[in-house]
């Protein structure tokens, strides 16, 4: 028997954060979500395992050991659930790696899920997202997709009403940058400021309720996006190019590379990305809508 799993990318229209805490983590206002650009996680019995293999075009760049969240998640499962995690995992990935668009607790929360259908372990919602908040920050949301205000790291969730659909276009670029590195760039920049404490806009709450796109565009934020031009200066070219190729709006996705642009509606997604391609300013483009729906399972 094999379990497939569909799990989706994020953006953040919001990202606010706060002074780093004496755990090193960062209290946020993260607003979340979730886009239509998928990896699917197929579970299937294996003794001996866990095992996971990888394909896709990023595929060389995914860690095939004990680190990668998918292997991570299983084993977690199944220590709770006092099994041996005797699963081959396989990730059909089409997330960008690296790219600040969740890939990896993508995977995490999907493996979760697979594992939790495959060996009927039926484990609680609740019980889940718990096991998804120690893998990473990321993952809760992950799980239950649509749009979300997190807070705490962000994996405390709070779901969110959006009134319609928005279309993105995102670009990818050469290089990856990590997690850790950007909210360290965060913290360096933020040295002898005071930084208040982060809380959700009320304007953009109202955009995502409304499904209002230009409303949205006023609102977004991202205050890791200092902290990420400070170490890859290249993404302020995207950002202009697709800013002036038409888009209500660009910033960067979360910790980055990744820079995504809101636009009006499909025709105007296909210029951008259009323009975004010849501009040279970027690796990959992609165009995706949101909100799209969490961790899903697909075929068992
Ligand atoms: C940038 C975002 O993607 C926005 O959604 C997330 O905040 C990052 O989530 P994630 O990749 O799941 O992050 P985790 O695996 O939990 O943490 C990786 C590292 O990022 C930093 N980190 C993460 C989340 C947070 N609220 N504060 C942090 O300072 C910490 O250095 C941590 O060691
Ligand atoms: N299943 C996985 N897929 C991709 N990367 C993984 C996976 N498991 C662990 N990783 C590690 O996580 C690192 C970050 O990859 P990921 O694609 O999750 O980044 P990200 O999208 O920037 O994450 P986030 O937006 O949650 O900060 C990779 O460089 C890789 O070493």
């Amino acid at each position: 028997m094999a379990v497939t799993v569909r799990v989706p990318a994020k953006v953040n229209v919001q990202l606010g954060v706060g002074a780093a805490r004496p755990d090193g983590f960062h209290d946020l206002a993260n607003v979340f979500l979730a886009v239509g650009l998928y990896d699917e996680v197929t579970v299937t019995a294996s003794p001996g395992g866990p095992k996971v293999t990888c394909e896709g075009p990023d595929a060389a760049q995914v860690p095939l050991d004990g680190t990668n969240l998918a292997v991570r998640a299983a084993e977690a499962l199944a220590a709770r659930h006092g099994r041996t995690p005797d699963v081959h995992i396989h990730i059909a990935k089409d997330i960008p790696v690296a790219g600040g668009m969740a890939g990896g607790s993508a995977d995490g929360a999907g493996a979760l899920l697979a594992c939790d259908a495959l060996w009927g372990t039926g484990a609680s919602r609740d019980e889940l997202l718990d096991i998804c908040a120690e893998l990473g920050s990321d993952v809760p949301f992950s799980l239950v997709g649509g749009a979300a205000l997190g807070t705490g790291r962000g994996e405390k969730l709070r779901a969110l009403e959006t009134g319609g659909t928005f279309h993105w276009v995102f670009a990818t670029a050469s290089r990856g940058l990590s997690t850790p590195a950007v909210f360290r760039e965060f913290d360096r920049l933020a040295e002898g400021l005071d930084i208040p404490e982060p809380v959700a806009s009320e304007d953009l709450l109202g955009a995502l309720a409304e499904g209002d796109p230009d409303a949205l565009a006023a609102a977004v934020s991202n205050d890791l996006q200092p902290a990420a031009l400070s170490l890859f200066p290249e993404l302020a070219d995207t950002l202009a190019a697709g800013r002036s190729a038409g888009a209500l709006a660009g910033l960067v996705s979360g910790s980055g590379p990744t820079t995504a642009f809101l636009t009006r509606d499909p025709e105007s997604a296909a210029k951008v990305a259009e323009s975004l391609r010849s501009s040279g300013t970027c690796r990959a483009v992609r165009v995706a809508s949101g909100p799209a729906p969490g961790a899903t399972v697909i075929s068992a």
